[in-house]
């Protein structure tokens, strides 16, 4: 039964629907870190985190049983997705639950800060009446300029539009005739919209581009006088370069709901005149923690009962449709993936991966993704699965290409591979389904056969002489070694050249009965390989 751990506070919606989920247990451990949290993440199938846990590299050491980690909100810098991947964990999370509610945050601290409404109100719990001193500022009629125009940044956009604000923006993403439309002035560069603003507001992810978009030498270009809000991540605005800027009076007035460090309860912007801070609270409303505490249950019981996967940072998407629809080929790839690693068990060098058809015309990176799962599996010591394989083979140094052509071949779809070892050996084949979930080899090494895909399979190569079939059953049955199933192929139509002959076993042959098989004259190879049994799918296509 999947179980399931909630690692920060999540809203009681999100828990009802896991107390609903059909066959998934819970349980709630919230501040958890270090060895507690390596401990407990090891236990559990999956996991819901806010942004308050740091999952880290040390925190994914070792862990087999984890599968997926769902960020109930947007930014997902809190996980360490590299070394999720490469535990073979889906990251994903739920990016637009909270996007109102961060926005009225960011236009409530750009306000407030106009308005001087904290420290005005500190003012009366002190005893002041001081109606001078917090003389503030209109929005109306003044400028913003907004970073960033995603989700959130054009939500930002919408309400300072209708605080009858003047809008300029800055996204390498957005182009000039879609800002002309929204209204908003397009710069090509950030810093030639900064001399421009009476507010800045960024709604970025934090990036080598994004990080210190506001130091020292971008006091300069400010307007003196500049209010400046971050309500998306801390870092964005260099923490000191703001105590200066506010020192010298360039800057009027600072907003921060963010932190390079967090939690951060002590900073010398705390106090400081014309500063506003709050503790990450954009995305602390009810609707917003609603939101996005159900989404992301719903994503991770899907994802833990049916395989599907939405919204993932680490791994494309898998949708329950497309899921279905390729789950057969999949199945087919991880197997071919498999046979690879047994006709090359070392040195693998390169390998050139082929869709042909209907299926040339799906996601074939995540086939190819179940083909490197085969691959690899069995050989690791780490789990192999669609999220960490690629990154697998390409930190082994294998090289894997794929080409997809959606004219058809002899077959409505086909996935073939092409692989080379160190010591030039090389080998291909092309399986396809037959029916809605029979893998089929249909051919080994350009010779045309029809063999199943699946349990122990005996690969031989022999000249295509009488009395091949009868020895190699000979030499089985003396062992007691019965043959489920047989085919053999030839390269042409006539007999009396190479052919190669695949049985499945109905257990593994004994080294004499292997020994046997190889004795005879016209037998000149002949290998074991394993692949999973008829119908067992693996852990990570099950559902
Ligand atoms: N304070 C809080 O509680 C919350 C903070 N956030 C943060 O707000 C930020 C924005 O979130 P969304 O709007 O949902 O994301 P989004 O992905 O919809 O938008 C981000 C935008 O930033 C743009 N961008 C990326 N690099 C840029 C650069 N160098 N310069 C300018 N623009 C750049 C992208 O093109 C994109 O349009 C994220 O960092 C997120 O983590 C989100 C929710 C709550
Ligand atoms: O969980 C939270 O409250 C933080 C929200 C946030 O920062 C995000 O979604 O990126």
């Amino acid at each position: 039964m999947p179980s399931v751990i909630v690692l920060d506070t999540l809203s009681q919606e999100g828990l009802d629907l896991l107390d609903a989920a059909p066959g998934i247990t819970y349980e709630v451990r919230t501040g958890l870190k270090g060895d507690d949290l390596r401990n407990a993440l090891a236990e559990f199938d999956g996991a819901i985190c806010r942004s308050g846990v740091k999952i880290t590299p040390e925190s994914l050491e070792g862990n087999r049983k984890l599968k997926a980690i769902v960020r109930a909100g947007v930014g997902t810098d809190n996980i360490n997705s590299a070394a999720a991947t490469r535990a073979g964990v889906v990251v994903m999370n739920t990016p637009a639950g909270n996007t109102l509610s961060t926005a009225e945050h960011a236009v409530t601290l750009m306000l407030a800060l106009s308005r001087n409404v904290a420290p005005a109100y500190q003012g009366l719990i002190e005893g002041r009446w001081d109606r001078a001193k917090y003389m503030g500022a209109q929005v109306a009629g003044k400028t913003l300029g907004v970073v960033g125009l995603g989700r959130i940044g054009l939500a930002v956009v919408k309400r300072a539009q209708a605080l009858e604000m003047r809008v300029l923006g800055y996204d390498p993403f957005m182009s000039k005739e879609k800002a002309k439309e929204l209204g908003i002035e397009w710069y090509e560069k950030v810093d030639d919209m900064l001399p421009h603003v009476d507010y800045l507001s960024v709604h970025t992810p934090l990036t080598e581009e994004t990080r210190n978009l506001i130091d020292i030498p971008q006091l300069d270009r400010l307007k003196p006088g500049v209010r400046l809000i971050n309500a998306a991540r801390g870092g964005i605005y260099n923490e000191a370069a703001l105590v200066e800027g506010l020192k010298s009076g360039k800057i009027g007035g600072v907003a921060l709901d963010v932190y390079a460090e967090e939690p951060c309860t002590n900073s010398p912007l705390f106090g400081m005149p014309g500063v506003l801070c709050t503790p990450h609270l954009g995305a602390s409303t009810e609707e917003a923690q609603t939101q996005v505490a159900v989404e992301a249950v719903q994503l991770l019981t899907d994802f833990l009962s049916t395989g599907q996967i939405k919204n993932a940072v680490n791994i494309a998407s898998l949708d329950a449709k497309m899921l279905e629809q390729l789950r057969g080929y999949l199945d087919v790839a991880f197997r071919l993936g498999k046979l690879a690693a047994g006709l090359i068990p070392s040195g693998l060098k390169a390998c050139k991966l082929t869709y042909r058809g209907e299926i040339a015309g799906r996601d074939t990176k995540v086939l190819t993704a179940a083909f490197s799962a085969g691959l690899l599996q069995g050989a690791m010591a780490d789990d192999v699965n669609l999220v960490n394989a690629s990154l697998l083979l390409e930190e082994r140094g294998i090289k894997l290409s794929s080409e997809a052509r959606t004219d058809m071949g002899a077959f409505r779809s086909a996935m073939s591979f092409e692989i080379e070892g160190a010591d030039g050996q090389k080998h291909k084949a092309t399986g396809t389904v037959f029916g809605q979930s029979m893998p089929r080899l249909v051919s080994l090494d350009g010779y045309r056969l029809e063999a199943y895909l699946d349990g122990c399979l005996l690969v031989f190569t022999h000249k295509d002489v009488p009395g091949i079939i009868g020895g190699v059953g000979m030499a089985f049955g003396e062992h007691s070694v019965n043959i489920g199933q047989m085919a053999v192929g030839r390269a042409g139509d006539v007999p009396g050249g190479e052919a190669v002959g695949i049985l499945n076993l109905d257990c593994e042959p004994p080294v004499a009965a292997l020994e046997a098989v190889r004795k005879l004259a016209a037998i000149s190879s002949a290998k074991v390989i394993h692949l999973p049994s008829a119908g067992e799918l693996p852990a990570w296509l099950q559902g």
